[in-house]
């Protein structure tokens, strides 16, 4: 029995998409390093579909229909070109290697320009849902050449979440457009759940609220605009009990987060690109400061908190959903606008829509709000920032006392919010009419012969600061 597609890696992810596609009714050729995570599978579900078990690269290259298609599911970096390096011999011109972990864009780039030499599709692929995901629908966010598409959209399609009869699946853009949006993906990953968690600080120590009070609160909110796959996991862990202790979960656990790498190179390629994702960035540091385990001990006695009184008003767990849907707003807006700062970057024709659209089932990010984020960009007229869409402007409009009130309480309490006022400051910032960038501007001029533009003429100038301060027309230096 020839196999339609072969999957190399088989631990968490790569093990449950090979479960996936056979249950699509694809015959599966499985391979693992260790042969033991292969009979591991094939034990435990071998009973779902068609599987082929092989033991080695050639095996599995011997076992599949042409042309080939060979799905690698193994931990990114190093080892993805490891088995490239591999697998490029045992190929034939028109086969295709898709690379569906979490690897960075650049080197996906790489990678298809070198098999393309060899006449070989190389497609990295952006594959968000977890264990779960992976095996009952991920959201595909495919890049690669479009001719490659045509070979691998139908099985991928088949095989991802589907929300209102449409996959969760589009091709994204050539060689690096997949894994770049995957990246921008989990960048909003790491500031949703960022927002999250600030929330959840101001809820307990603010208002006082248990875990278990939280749970609910979560619970509620997630019936309404806040509705998202991240806000209702929040209310399970919230709710949880640990059963060593009886403690809150939540209690029990290290308060310093971990991250493998998605989240700083969204912030990395963001400030390549000049984009202010300073909400993400605000998440990628928070995980960073909670994990200065040692520092953070010295601060709780060297630093003093000189916090206020303050008098929590009664509207305040509503006020705190508002600043967090509106900081939630800020993140994707953030996001979106770095995917189309690439997009003229690196040549890619990335529709907002379609992205948005398939975020909107199977992925961690999903939720209620990316319909109308669909839809803003859908639009004849598409707003050059989401922000701009008048539903999104609204939104934020009656959102804003609450945000501002909140921001202002958490600074008086000693609560950290970097998030909920990164974003307020984003907004603020795009907002108003005049910046203090004219002062930084004017300081660049005077310590550097930067030059500057004037609000009054075209041209560029440069003040003669250790002459007699008089204005000559300059060569525009930035
Ligand atoms: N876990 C998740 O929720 C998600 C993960 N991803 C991404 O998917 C990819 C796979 O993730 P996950 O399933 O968690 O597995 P891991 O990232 O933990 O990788 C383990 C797999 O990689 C194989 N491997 C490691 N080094 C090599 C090597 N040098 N040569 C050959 N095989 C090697 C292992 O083989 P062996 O068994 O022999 O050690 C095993 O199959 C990663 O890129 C990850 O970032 C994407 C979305 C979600
Ligand atoms: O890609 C994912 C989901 O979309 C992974 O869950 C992601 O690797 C988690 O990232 P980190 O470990 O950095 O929090």
């Amino acid at each position: 029995m020839s196999a339609q597609i072969g999957v190399t890696g088989l631990a968490v992810m790569g093990a449950n998409l090979a479960r996936n596609l056979a249950r699509n009714g694809f015959t599966v050729a499985l391979h693992n390093r260790s042969v033991s995570r292969t009979d591991e599978l094939l034990a435990k579900h071998g009973s779902e579909g068609d599987f082929v078990r092989t033991e080695t690269l050639e095996e599995l290259v011997g076992a599949l229909e042409k042309p080939r298609r060979v799905l690698i599911m193994v931990k990114a970096g190093a080892p993805v070109d490891s088995v490239v390096d591999q697998l490029v011999p045992l190929l034939e011109e028109g086969d295709i290697v898709i690379d569906a972990g979490n690897s960075h864009f650049e080197d996906t780039r790489r990678r298809e320009a070198a098999l393309a030499k060899q006449g070989l599709h190389f497609v990295g692929i952006g594959v968000s849902g977890g264990e779960e995901g992976a095996l009952n629908g991920p959201s595909i966010m495919p890049g690669g050449s479009q001719e490659s598409y045509q070979a691998l959209g139908p099985l991928l399609e088949k095989i991802s979440a589907h929300v209102d009869g449409q996959p969760c699946c589009a091709w994204i853009g050539t060689d690096g457009a997949g894994h770049f949006v995957k990246m921008v993906h989990n960048g909003i990953e790491y500031a949703d759940m960022q927002v999250i968690g600030e929330a959840y600080d101001l809820l307990r120590s603010g208002a006082g609220l248990e875990p278990a009070e939280q749970a609910e609160v979560f619970s509620e909110w997630n019936k309404g605009e806040l509705s998202s796959f991240l806000i209702e996991i929040t209310a399970e862990v919230l709710g949880h009990v640990d059963a060593k202790t009886g403690k809150p979960f939540v209690d029990v656990l290290v308060d310093q987060a971990g991250q493998k790498g998605t989240g700083r190179w969204t912030v990395i390629s963001a400030l390549e690109l000049g984009s202010p994702t300073s909400g993400i960035a605000e998440s990628v540091f928070a995980r960073a400061l909670s994990s200065k385990a040692s520092q953070r001990v010295e601060a709780q006695q060297l630093l003093v908190a000189e916090t206020s009184e303050v008098s929590i008003p009664e509207s305040f767990v509503e006020d705190v959903r508002q600043a967090l849907y509106a900081s939630k707003l800020v993140s994707y807006a953030q996001g979106l606008d770095m995917l189309t700062g690439a997009a003229a970057e690196y040549n890619w024709d990335l529709k907002l829509d379609e992205i948005a659209s398939l975020w909107r089932g199977g992925c961690i990010i999903r939720a209620e709000l990316l319909k109308d984020i669909t839809k803003a960009y859908a639009a004849e007229e598409k707003p050059a920032n989401l922000l701009f869409a008048p539903a999104f402007a609204e939104a934020i409009a009656q959102a804003l006392p609450a945000w501002r009130r909140v921001v202002s309480i958490a600074v008086q309490l000693g609560i950290p919010v970097p998030v909920f006022s990164a974003s307020l400051a984003y907004y603020d910032g795009l907002r108003r009419k005049r910046l203090p960038a004219a002062l930084t501007q004017g300081l660049r001029d005077l310590f550097g012969a930067h030059t500057y533009q004037r609000v009054d003429a075209e041209g560029t100038f440069h003040t003669l600061w250790g002459e007699d301060k008089s204005e000559i027309e300059a060569v525009d230096s930035h």
